[in-house]
């Protein structure tokens, strides 16, 4: 038996007008692992969970539960995946009868159909609307029929294509939760694509980025987005400062300048080829007087001049003009509230350590 759900290998998905649309070297998946998928518009991701759906041709090696797909019955493996799409796919009918239908397919009992259909439908709060015409929906009610659907039949891959769009966000947090809790009581594997990262930090461990059809990062969600492996993955994932530098090699380690002209010494190895140094806006803390943080090694002093000053929820965003560049630093309220004022200097602290460089 394979220790993948799934196993892709040197696979690639082009169309007659566009090579590469999607150029996969490697991608595994065990069984219950939740993997999210970063990427811009246009990256490969919907094609992606196409292509693992055994709707998109493909070249290259793919395993389904373990099994090689060229030479496997497909319709009995699409048979134990759902994909939830990102447009909202549903036949001109009743609710009921859309989310019924792939247990038809499947020979279970009316009986078990009724149960089921109910069951799913009352889970993500749809229970109500289960006479209803799919026409008559809103985009949101259509969308929890679209995630009942795939999760009526206990699918042991879950691929879900935005699967919280439409959803205000009152119910979107709870969805996901489901959809997690879903799969944890399931024992199912999730890949989800969703621009939203509030989505993303709930549900998922693991995230691969993908720019231009290839994964250029796999990895534990948090190293993926406090670590992005390029500058545009850092853009993606909302590094609020990221900054041109240069980098020299001493006896002591890497000294790093910054175009605004901060330097400091970095404790680690540094590949020759980066162009930027990546500093989140919560790494940085309030250094008065009083505070303890200058006496910590590796840290790095600056000091700048009070651009704004936004409100936020329990946190407070400054910018602060350092050289010829304003950086985003990110606080709690009380550390703010009577020690920052716009037009004013402050200090600012921050651990060498945290520098990423891309
Ligand atoms: N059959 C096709 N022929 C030519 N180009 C295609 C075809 N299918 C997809 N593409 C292109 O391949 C790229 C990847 O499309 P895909 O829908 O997978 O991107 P995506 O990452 O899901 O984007 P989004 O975030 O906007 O949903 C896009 O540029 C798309 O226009």
């Amino acid at each position: 038996m394979s220790e993948y759900i799934l196993n892709m290998q040197q696979v690639t998905v082009s169309s007659k007008t566009r090579k590469n649309i999607l150029n996969i070297e490697h991608f595994a998946l065990r069984p219950g692992e939740l993997v999210a998928v970063l990427g811009p518009n246009g990256a490969g991701k919907s094609t992606l969970l196409n292509t693992i759906n055994l709707l998109q041709p493909f070249q290259g090696k793919m395993q389904l539960f373990g099994q090689d797909v060229h030479n496997a019955n497909q319709t009995l493996l699409r048979r134990r995946s759902a994909l939830v799409f990102q447009e909202k796919l549903l036949l001109n009918d009743t609710v009921f009868n859309n989310v019924a239908r792939a247990l038809e397919f499947r020979g279970t009992s009316a009986k078990e159909i009724k149960q089921k259909v109910y069951t799913t439908l009352a889970d993500f709060g749809g229970e109500h609307l289960a006479n209803r015409s799919v026409r008559s929906l809103s985009g949101g009610e259509a969308k929890r029929v679209c995630i009942a659907r795939a999760l009526v039949t206990d699918p042991e891959l879950l691929l879900l294509d935005e699967p919280s769009a439409s959803l205000d966000l009152g119910i979107r947090a709870g969805m996901i939760e489901k959809i997690r809790q879903w799969a944890e009581v399931k024992g199912a594997s999730v890949i989800l694509i969703s621009h939203n990262f509030t989505d993303i930090l709930r549900f998922a461990e693991r995230a691969i980025a993908l720019f231009d059809g290839c994964i250029v990062q796999d990895d534990k969600l948090e190293t993926l987005i406090r670590r992005p492996a390029n500058e545009q993955l850092a853009r993606l994932v909302g590094i609020d400062n990221i900054i041109p530098c240069q980098v020299k090699q001493s006896s002591h380690g890497s000294c790093i300048k910054l175009a605004n002209g901060i330097k400091f010494s970095y404790p680690g190895e540094i590949k020759k080829s980066i162009t930027a140094c990546c500093l989140s806006s919560d790494t940085f803390n309030l250094c008065d007087a009083s505070s303890s943080i200058q006496h910590k090694p590796w840290s790095v002093i600056i000091e700048g001049l009070v651009e704004r000053v936004l409100n936020g929820m329990g946190t407070y965003n400054i910018w602060v003009k350092v050289g010829e560049q304003t950086l985003i630093a990110r606080m709690p309220q009380n550390h703010v509230l009577s020690n920052v004022h716009r037009h004013e200097m402050i200090k600012l602290a921050f651990n060498a350590a945290d520098a990423h460089f891309v």
